[in-house]
């Protein structure tokens, strides 16, 4: 049978709505034995024994405690993606099985999602482009006028990968950098995309006129974004949110919104995803959202394979990992 002597390589399913992609599927072959949870759950007996790494897409397969026992011959999951607050790193580490993400693969088009989400936001693309495919197209300037980026202060919340990255555009953007980190960038790291450093998160919110986040989720940045920290900010402000949902108090941030403690927000990321269809976010004017957006790209979600694909052949040769991630 074809790939029998490859490992196996546990999917959710290919194509559809949470299944790695058909393109995807040639250059997987060439390394695995490709197995979809639909098959799996046919002969979990004799699929299970054989199955030795688990590529996960957009958060699927769920990883739990049945799955896990399910394959005593796991030795391996990677992530398509940075975050991992979808899975529980402690259980999988209990199982002797270890875990990668692909941090190099995401940085760059996740970044290009926070500015084109700023940009949209600033410029109010999407009001304009229903303006524009009005049968009336009648608008006045008001209607229309949006906020100036170059000279305006752009607050990072996060500064890993992906926030410098933000930095790196936002600069030729000719916009003022702030941010904060848990620790502190290089000087020579600040000077190169002109970022000025914020001890405090407060005192980033009082002086951006765009708030990014780009934190991972954790306890410690669930909901780090409330009440509290929207009216810090200035009412012209707009907040944009690449990270996690459950990083904003999202009732808070409804509420901001609808009385103009804030000018707007583009979220990239809700809590949940998506949201229901009756959401008080999704009947606001001044509020962009897409559905993840995040690294869904053709290049960057085939270099999300390949770097999968790398750690996985790592941990079954018994390599270090490139991008293993340890529990906390
Ligand atoms: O959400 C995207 C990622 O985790 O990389």
């Amino acid at each position: 049978m074809e790939g029998e002597e490859l490992p196996w390589l546990l999917v959710n399913e290919i194509g559809g709505i949470r299944g790695i992609l058909h393109s995807h599927v040639p250059f997987l072959k060439k390394h695995f034995h490709l197995i979809t949870m639909k098959e799996f759950l046919e002969n979990r007996k004799d699929v299970g024994k054989k199955v030795q790494a688990i590529y996960l897409w957009w958060h699927k397969p769920v990883i739990d405690k049945e799955l896990l026992q399910s394959l005593p011959n796991l030795k391996v999951i990677a992530n398509s993606g940075v975050g991992m607050d979808h899975l529980d790193l402690k259980l999988i580490a209990s199982f002797g099985v270890k875990m990668a993400n692909a941090p190099r693969a995401v940085s760059s088009t996740t970044a290009d999602t926070g500015m084109a989400l700023l940009l949209a936001s600033a410029r109010r693309l999407v009001e304009v482009h229903n303006i524009s495919i009005s049968p009336s197209m009648d608008y006045c300037e008001a209607d229309i006028l949006g906020v100036k980026v170059a000279g305006a202060t752009l607050g990072i919340i996060g500064m890993g990968r992906i926030g410098y990255k933000i930095a790196v555009r936002a600069k030729a953007f000719e916009m003022n950098i702030l941010y904060h980190n848990r620790t502190r960038r290089k000087v020579q790291e600040e000077q190169a995309v002109g970022a000025t450093y914020c001890k405090k998160i407060d005192s980033l919110l009082q002086q951006a006129d765009f708030v990014m986040l780009v934190v991972s989720l954790t306890p410690q940045t669930h909901k780090l974004i409330g009440k509290r920290e929207l009216e810090l900010m200035k009412p012209t402000a707009t907040l944009i949110n690449i990270s996690r949902g459950a990083v904003v108090d999202q009732e808070a941030l409804v509420a901001a919104l609808q009385t103009g403690v804030i000018r707007a927000a583009a979220l990239d990321v809700t809590s949940p995803e998506p949201l229901p269809r009756d959401h008080a976010l999704l009947k606001l004017k001044n509020v962009i959202i897409t559905p993840h957006l995040g690294i869904k790209t053709d290049k960057a979600t085939y270099m999300i394979t390949e770097e999968a694909v790398e750690n996985i052949l790592a941990a079954l040769n018994g390599l270090p990992l490139p991008s293993e991630v340890l529990p906390s």
